[in-house]
């Protein structure tokens, strides 16, 4: 009997499955960004300081880290497959993003703490943790998929698109933050988000039948591989010197671009005099930027290779923006412009090369371990870099108050994060060392032509 096309090979079914996996992400990126714009009406409306702020934002990362909840959603994606995580993964993200909800908007009593934390922050931060337990496994999902459906086809454009799907939802974060919570309230943005979230779980549940008509439709040797996992992967995973390179470029590339972003509206409004209302727009210019440049690069990588280089060339451009902003007379509005552009393009090149290394050095069956672990490691970084942030700000660079905000000196951070930057930049040039060395293919096209 002739075998039924396998559904991958269509053209139009692969990419619907990536559309229809990538809304649900957009929908927790928006999630994910829309609370830093809000920084300083927090402050002013709610009275959070930037230690609060730098809490809150850290506790995307804290079960993650702490808890090892990512390292858990990688064995259980590996070991139980994508749809049972996939779901769980959507689920947690609703509830999430209600518990935080609540955190800001129940009526607590006055001074009411939670283990040395006001109790609405501890609250709303508890719902974002578990939002970040979510959104990160839903992440190392939806990368298995992508891999799973597009490995030696176009591997690269399709995370590259998946990437720049999900930055629509950070710009329109970035946004309509400001404008909506002037508009209605501070907590207002949040309730859109809940929605966003809940048609992202319904989109994963469609994908979910897609994926058991593939998972039928495959021979039964790759199911076989699939559900031989075993702790002999992490250690064969870890042993890797081209996972630790990835995993270390990964948290220092990462820490200057997200953690930068969530305290960047403030930099836009306190040091370029730029209005609070444009400041998030500008700020969510690096996504839109990466929306249009990650999938241009992707299929240059797919076609061309060279992706070492390019991780190499975009640590150098984020060491540049850096630089710049921590310059204190560099105060033009049109420089702090300028520079989130730049920073757009470094956010395209490195991601669009990144991911698609990860599934060049490890097996299908190690690949979501593998993102696990190197999305651990990131977290690590997000998690203690906005806490830092916020400390270093609140403790040295308070200069003075406007209404009910303070105003602050942006130096010293963006010295950290220009640090950071530089410690990103030997990394990538290490990997490409190694590349060298162990033959991973990192330069090579994905396209394997046959
Ligand atoms: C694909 C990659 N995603 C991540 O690194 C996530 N672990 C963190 C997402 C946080 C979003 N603000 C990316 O977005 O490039």
């Amino acid at each position: 009997m002739k075998k039924q096309e396998n559904l991958r090979n269509s053209v139009a079914v692969r990419w619907s499955a990536l559309g229809i996996v990538s809304f649900t992400m957009m929908a927790a990126y928006f999630v994910n960004d829309i609370m830093a714009p809000l920084k300083s009406m927090l402050e002013a409306n709610l009275g959070w300081t930037s230690i609060d702020f730098g809490f809150f934002t850290g506790a995307y990362s804290f079960l993650n880290v702490f808890l090892l909840m990512l390292i858990w959603g990688g064995l259980m994606l590996d070991k139980f497959g994508i749809r049972l995580t996939g779901k769980l993964a959507t689920i947690l993200m609703v509830v999430g993003v209600s518990l935080q909800y609540y955190g800001m908007t129940a009526h607590f009593s006055e001074g009411a703490m939670i283990i040395g934390h006001k109790a609405g922050v501890f609250i709303a931060a508890a719902g974002y943790s578990i939002f970040g337990v979510g959104a990160e496994v839903a992440g190392i999902t939806v990368t298995k998929i992508i891999a799973k459906w597009f490995r030696g086809k176009e591997l690269g454009t399709a995370m590259g698109i998946q990437v720049a799907l999900a930055r629509i939802g950070s710009q329109a974060a970035y946004s309509v933050a400001i404008p909506v919570a002037k508009h209605f309230s501070v907590s207002t943005p949040v309730v859109i988000g809940g929605g966003l979230l809940m048609v992202g779980m319904l989109a994963f549940f469609i994908y979910s039948v897609m994926d058991k008509r593939l998972d039928r439709q495959d021979d039964y040797e790759e199911e076989k591989e699939e559900s031989q996992f075993s702790f002999k992967d992490v250690k064969e995973i870890l042993v890797n010197p081209g996972f630790w390179l990835i995993a270390l470029l990964c948290v220092l590339f990462y820490s200057c671009v997200f953690p930068f972003q969530k305290f960047a509206s403030e930099l836009m409004t306190n040091k370029y005099g730029i209005s609070d209302d444009l400041a998030g727009t500008f700020v969510g210019l690096p996504a839109l930027g990466a929306l249009i440049l990650t999938p241009v690069f992707g299929n240059v990588l797919d076609r061309k290779g060279k992706g070492a280089s390019i991780m190499m060339l975009g640590a150098a451009m984020l060491i540049f923006v850096h630089f710049l902003y921590s310059l204190p007379w560099v105060t033009h509005w049109f420089v702090a412009i300028f520079l989130m552009l730049v920073l757009g393009i470094a956010f395209s090149l490195v991601p669009s090369a990144m991911w698609p290394s990860v599934a060049k050095i490890f097996p299908t069956r190690q690949l979501g371990t593998a993102y696990a672990l190197i999305f651990f490691i990131q977290n690590i970084g997000l998690w203690g870099v906005p806490n830092l942030i916020g400390w270093i700000l609140d403790k040295y660079c308070v200069i003075g108050h406007t209404g009910e905000n303070n105003l602050y000196d942006y130096t010293v951070p963006m010295v950290v994060f220009t640090g950071f930057a530089t410690l990103s930049l030997i990394v990538a040039y290490l990997l490409k060392v190694a590349d060298k060395r162990y033959g991973y293919g990192l330069e090579k096209p994905n396209i394997v032509k046959v």
